[in-house]
């Protein structure tokens, strides 16, 4: 690996993944954009990110729309949904240097675990917590409206003690930083990951069976008593796995909310875009390993079963009718 600059490749150029890649380009990393359906645009005008702190970031970048075309890559950030993790897997796989570090810039639970069997066992496996609100407006184009860290935990891989996973975990930590992007190296990645569904349980899941944003969501006194109290049962989940949140947290991010732009959690976009729902990360792990725990969370598994059935709607009318 080179160890002065590392080669970084995006898995998954979406607002995550072209955000956070565009600033590490804008820095001077030598960054590679796998993509998909905006891979003609991007190759054509760039990506650009229209951002509310760094103003507008344009730039061509290295975009490719096969992953075996790519080289091989030290670092590889996979910005995709946790939907696509499996079918990711062997394009992730094929980009790895030896010895590389895969970092999940994803919400939810358990999706490292997932993953982990389908990646060769050479590759450090890391999550990354993103504390952000953007979106895609546009082939190419990202809308960037506040916040930006990311805060990273390592979950599996060669590195032979706790040392060395922390030494690997501060270096991605620091080319975040080299970016001009907050981040912090995380001793506890399970916890970590538990803390972020503090936020993203109430807010993903009511924004798409409420369809309302976070401003509506926080002025409506029975949509704030709903996003308290399925907060406070992520907290007691926690607890439950053995995780205690500092103390106030819950409360703490309902403060941090009120004073956000008005924002369109991303599961909302998936769901106005008919794509699957990332249930499985934000709801389903979260609602079994309580419950493996001794613990319920009755408002969780509610609002967990109503957005099943809407994404089972949606799958269903993607799919030709069946005969009679
Ligand atoms: N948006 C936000 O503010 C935040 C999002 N997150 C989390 O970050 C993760 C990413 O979210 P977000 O960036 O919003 O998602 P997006 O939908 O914007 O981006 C996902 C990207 O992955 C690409 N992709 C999926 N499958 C493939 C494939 N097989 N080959 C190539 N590209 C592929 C998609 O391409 P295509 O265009 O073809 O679909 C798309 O560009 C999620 O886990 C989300 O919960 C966390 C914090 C904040
Ligand atoms: C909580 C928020 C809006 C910003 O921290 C976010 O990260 C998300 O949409 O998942």
């Amino acid at each position: 690996m080179n160890t002065s600059s590392p080669r970084i490749g995006v898995i998954g150029t979406g607002a995550i993944g072209g955000f956070y890649g565009l600033m590490l380009a804008r820095a001077g990393f030598e960054v590679h954009f796998l993509l998909r359906s905006e891979f003609d645009a991007v190759q054509l005008n760039g990506l650009r990110v229209d951002s509310a702190v760094h103003g507008t970031v344009q730039m061509q970048v290295r975009a490719y729309a096969d992953a075996t075309d790519m080289p091989p890559c030290d670092w590889l950030l996979v910005g995709a949904k946790t939907t696509s993790n499996a079918e990711l897997a062997p394009l992730i796989a094929k980009v790895a240097a030896p010895d590389a570090k895969v970092l999940l810039l994803q919400n939810g639970l358990g999706v490292e675990d997932q993953l982990r069997p389908l990646l060769p066992a050479n590759l450090h496996l890391l999550g990354g917590l993103c504390f952000i609100c953007v979106n895609r407006e546009a082939p190419g184009v990202i809308r960037h409206q506040s916040l930006g860290a990311v805060n990273l935990g390592y979950h599996s891989g060669p590195a032979a003690d706790e040392d060395s996973r922390q030494q690997i975990v501060e270096a991605g930590a620091a080319l975040f930083h080299a970016a001009g992007i907050d981040s912090q190296a995380m001793t506890n990645l399970a916890q970590a990951r538990w803390q972020k569904l503090v936020w993203n349980v109430p807010y993903n899941g009511l924004s798409v069976l409420l369809k309302a944003s976070t401003t509506p969501l926080m002025t409506d006194a029975d949509s704030r008593a709903l996003i308290q109290a399925l907060m406070a049962e992520v907290v007691q989940g926690a607890r439950a796995c053995g995780y205690a949140l500092p103390p106030g947290y819950a409360e703490h991010l309902f403060a941090v909310t009120e004073k956000m732009p008005d924002y369109w959690p991303s599961m909302y976009h998936d769901f106005i875009q008919q794509r699957p729902l990332e249930l499985a990360a934000i709801y389903a792990e979260p609602l079994a390993q309580a419950r493996a725990a001794g613990c319920e969370l009755p408002k969780m598994q509610a609002l967990y079963q109503a957005l099943a059935f809407i994404d089972r709607q949606t799958a269903s009318r993607g799919k030709p009718a069946p005969t009679m």
